[in-house]
């Protein structure tokens, strides 16, 4: 009964094989690919795996990427599901205005953050940030509801606009610096610090507004560079949107709808 858990965002397709169905089960395998690449997995990633018996997956990349992927899933006998947000899965319950509205991938991360939460024990706020493409940092509070989040530009695109808008900025990366002395340093520490400013605030916000700090938990691709400018206590969890695609799974197969 194994289960393909699959991730696509607007640079990369992550996916991950688990014996089941079920947080917390065994990691088989997992592979990321930019999207330019996606055509090939048939062809080469998953053309070794034994056919999972299960998938899900969530996708924000649009509808022809989604059938691009569908394309390559027909190698196996494996009908393809894709995560929409509802109003009430898993613990979560969603505070977006228009609920399917809400980004697919930051849904399941709330969900696999919640999951995180209920199992450390005491109830609690949780605020999950993923840094993708696009950095997005959302509140659950302590009874899981999914209060609000933010969505600002990863730092590869403020760079680019940067460049795009600008007749002096070309430069190379540069260092994350308190008080940057050069161009690129100038670059690299703005991206950063708007990325780590945005967070500290939502955290700010967070903790007022439920009278306790949240656990605090990162993810994505560019997580590990924000990660170390980040002056608050976190954790950075590489899988948190598979642990969601975990939980859900695993309320699905108990005859809880969530797709
Ligand atoms: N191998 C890598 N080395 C350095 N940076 C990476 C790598 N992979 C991803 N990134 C960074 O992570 C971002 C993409 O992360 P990812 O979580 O895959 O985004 P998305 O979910 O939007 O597709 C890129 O913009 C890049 O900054
Ligand atoms: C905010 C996002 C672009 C993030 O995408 P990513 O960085 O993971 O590629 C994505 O979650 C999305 O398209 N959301 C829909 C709009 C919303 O959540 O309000
Ligand atoms: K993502």
């Amino acid at each position: 009964m194994t289960f393909l858990a699959i991730d696509i965002g607007n640079t990369r397709l992550k996916w991950a094989l688990f014996e089941r169905a079920q947080p917390g089960a065994a990691l088989l395998q997992q592979g990321a690919v930019f999207l330019e690449h996606i055509d090939n997995l048939a062809e080469l990633e998953w053309a070794r795996l034994a056919p999972p018996t299960q998938l899900l997956g969530t996708n924000v990349a649009g509808d022809a990427v989604r059938r691009r992927v569908e394309a390559q899933l027909e190698c196996w006998d494996l009908p393809p599901r894709w995560v929409v947000p509802g109003l009430q899965v898993a613990g979560v319950r969603n505070g977006y205005d228009h609920p399917t509205r809400l980004g697919a991938d930051r849904w399941v991360a709330l969900v696999g953050a919640r999951s995180h939460v209920v199992r450390r024990g005491a109830p609690r706020p949780a605020l999950v940030v993923m840094v993708g493409t696009a950095v997005t940092v959302d509140a659950l509070d302590a009874e899981g509801q999914f209060l609000g989040g933010l969505i600002l530009p990863g730092h590869g695109i403020m760079l680019r606009a940067l460049e795009a808008g600008t007749a002096g900025l070309r430069v190379p990366t540069g260092e994350v610096r308190e008080f940057p002395t050069n161009t690129s340093d100038a670059l690299t520490s703005g991206g950063n610090f708007a990325i780590t400013g945005a967070i500290e605030r939502m955290h700010r916000h967070l903790e007022r507004h439920c009278g306790q700090p949240p656990l605090t938990l990162m993810t994505g691709g560019a997580g590990w560079k924000v990660s170390p400018a980040l002056d608050i206590e976190h954790e950075l969890i590489d899988s948190l949107i598979f642990d969601g695609l975990l939980a859900l799974q695993q309320a699905s197969d108990a005859g809880r709808p969530t797709v």
